[in-house]
This record gives C-alpha cells, sequence and structure tokens, in this order.
C-alpha cells in the first residue's frame, strides 16, 4: 500500500524567478507545485516602483505555462530613495504585497539596499498605518561580525531596536537559519512571522564545507551548524502559525556557482515538495506539513488558502529529479538533498 497526503495547495512566501530566459525556464518548476508566490524583487536594476512590479509581474505572466492559475505576489525593493506614496498605492491597489528590505552588500543584487534604517523610516511608518508587511534579508553587513553570527547581531541591532520604535510595523523575517531567529518570533508579542526554507531544514555547514567544498550549498544566511537546525525542523512541524515556507529557491546558472567566487542561492524549486514531505516525515510531522506549506503564510498576509489539494505520495523506489534544468541563461543545480526522496508530488 502507497502512503499518501493530500493537502490544500502549497505557496511559497520567498522566490526567485529573475528575468529574461532565465524567468522563463525555471518558473514552470514552481508553476507546477505551487499556487502563489512572493517574488523577490532582485533583478538588476531592483524592482523598486509600482510600475516597475506591474511590469515584472506581466513578464513572470507571461512565462507560465499554459493554463497555468500561478498568481505571482509581487514585494518592491526598498531604496533610501523610495517614495512613501507610491508604496500605498501599490499596496492598496494590490499589485505589491510587501516591502522588502536587503541591508546594502547582504546577499545578491543588494547593492541599491539600505544602508541607513533612519532614512527609510518615512517609508516604514506609512507601511505600518496601512498595514503592509516589511520582508527582511536579517543579516547585518558589518565586516567585523563573522558570517555566521550576522543573522544574531541582525535581531539585536537593527530588527529589535525597529520593531520598538514601531510595533504597529508588521514584520517578515526571511529564511530564518538560527536558533536565536526561533526564539525572537516565539517570544514577540505580535507582528511578527517567519519563513523557512526548504534546504535550511535540510543541511547544515558542514554540507557546504565538510570533505570539499561545495558551492551548490551555498546560500545566504549561509547554513548553521546542526543545533540551528534541528531548532528549524521543530519550528517548522511544531503547528506554530509565525512559521511558514518560503522555499528561497534562488537560480544561478551553474557556472556561476562552480568558480572562484560562486553566486549565493540554492535551487530548489523542483523537489522541494518531495523534501518536505521527506522532512515532516522523519519528524514524525506529516500532519503538520499543510499548515506550514499551505495555511500559516496565507493567514499571516491576510489571503484566502487555497481550495485545490495536492497529494504526496510515498513511492516504493526513491523518486528521480533531474540533476539541472536547462535554461537559455545555461544549465541550473538543482538541489540535491543528499538523501533518496521517496515522496512524489502530484501537480
Ligand atoms: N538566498 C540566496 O543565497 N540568494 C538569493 C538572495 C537572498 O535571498 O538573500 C539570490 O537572489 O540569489
Ligand atoms: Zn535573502
Ligand atoms: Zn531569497
Amino acid at each position: 500500500m502507497t502512503d499518501t497526503v493530500t493537502i490544500r495547495r502549497p505557496d511559497d512566501w520567498h522566490l526567485h524567478l529573475r528575468d529574461g530566459e532565465m524567468l522563463e525556464g525555471v518558473t514552470p518548476a514552481s508553476a507546477r507545485h505551487f499556487g502563489r508566490a512572493i517574488i523577490m524583487p532582485n533583478l538588476v536594476p531592483p524592482v523598486v516602483t509600482k510600475a516597475d512590479a506591474a511590469a515584472y509581474r506581466a513578464r513572470i505572466v507571461s512565462a507560465l505555462p499554459e493554463g497555468s492559475s500561478f498568481q505571482p505576489l509581487m514585494t518592491l525593493y526598498l531604496t533610501e530613495e523610495t517614495d512613501p506614496e507610491d508604496v500605498a498605492a501599490a499596496f492598496e491597489e494590490k499589485v505589491a504585497l510587501a516591502v522588502k528590505l536587503y541591508p546594502a552588500g547582504a546577499t545578491t543584487n543588494s547593492q541599491s539596499g539600505v544602508r541607513d534604517i533612519d532614512k527609510v523610516m518615512n517609508v516604514l511608518e506609512r507601511m505600518a498605518e496601512i498595514g503592509m508587511t516589511f520582508c527582511v534579508h536579517g543579516e547585518v553587513t558589518d565586516p567585523e561580525v563573522d558570517i555566521f553570527d550576522r543573522e544574531a547581531v541582525f535581531i539585536e541591532r537593527v530588527l529589535e531596536p525597529l520593531r520598538e520604535r514601531l510595533p504597529q510595523l508588521r514584520v517578515t523575517m526571511e529564511h530564518i537559519t538560527t536558533q536565536n531567529g526561533v526564539d525572537y518570533v516565539t517570544g514577540a508579542d505580535g507582528n511578527i512571522a517567519a519563513s523557512i526554507t526548504t534546504h535550511h531544514l535540510m543541511i547544515n555547514r558542514n554540507a557546504i564545507l565538510a570533505g570539499g567544498i561545495r558551492p551548490h550549498y551555498y546560500c545566504l544566511p549561509v547554513a548553521k551548524r546542526e543545533r540551528h537546525r534541528l531548532a528549524l525542523r521543530q519550528a517548522a512541524t511544531s503547528g506554530d502559525p509565525r512559521f511558514f515556507l518560503g522555499t528561497d529557491s534562488a537560480p544561478h546558472p551553474t557556472d556561476a556557482k562552480e568558480t572562484a567566487c560562486g553566486c549565493a542561492g540554492i535551487f530548489t524549486a523542483p523537489n522541494t515538495m518531495s523534501c518536505l514531505a521527506h522532512v515532516f516525515e522523519e519528524e514524525g510531522a506529516l500532519g503538520q506539513l499543510e499548515g506550514f506549506t499551505s495555511r500559516h503564510g496565507a493567514e499571516w498576509y491576510g489571503l484566502p488558502v487555497s481550495e485545490e489539494t495536492i497529494t504526496l505520495a510515498k513511492q516504493t523506489e526513491p523518486v528521480a529529479y533531474p540533476a539541472t534544468v536547462e535554461t537559455g541563461a545555461g544549465p541550473v543545480t538543482v538541489f540535491d538533498p543528499m538523501v533518496p526522496l521517496y515522496w512524489a508530488a502530484s501537480a
């Protein structure tokens, strides 16, 4: 007998689809299982204004496979020049769901990001007024701070002071990677939630560095030590509605990762649901999978949950995924979870 789990169609609350030929090549993998996704705005140049977001959304929709009802939910990239009125109009007209903070220099394509949070307080105050969510890449960029500590230090130096100053602001801590991130969310009074990626539930930093350097496991925030991975697993499978899936599937051409200074980002879109079913089964928590992938995020963003379903079926043989997805921008290496995956997801 095959084991099956049927859940509401999942949503991806943090996704990179890029643009041009890469967008064309990678979008079908997300549209296959996911109903909606929050699309990251870190293009070059970034998606800053309401008009940028509307144009980018149209490009995504044209890259969708025939008949797909996948809904891209757009974000605006916060700069020190962002106009609060444009942001409010984008939210009220449902062009953008959230604003994204990239501390300048923190991650891929973050050069136009924020250097001084004081310079964007006018935008954040406006967002707090209208209930628009602030999605945060939570790492400090201070070169004095060790890369493995940058998330924990961000919480202390940036996030906590900001939330004291503007408690009404709704904040999503994106792709948390530490026990500190989990504890901060569970200990907070309200107006905060966190997304967790697929890969941070599966790998710790040994995957990147032990026995040879493996660039396809390099992403930001970088994977931490095992105890942090276990804290993320505990949070994801706990049923706590403040934690939900944001895959952070972040495609780069393989040759941009397999090089002397490789890009950060892991491409998990094709096998995410198989990976998550594997993780939740290991944790004895398959019953919590639907909350994590299909309910908590929608509730946090004030959107209806999906009325469609997908079914995960446990196979007797491992499910085969291609090692790479070919795109017009070059081949992209698919996340290798280092364990056989037995759960297949229906479209
Ligand atoms: N996660 C990553 O390692 N990379 C992301 C950027 C990001 O989400 O920080 C990308 O755009 O490639
Ligand atoms: Zn990020
Ligand atoms: Zn990301």
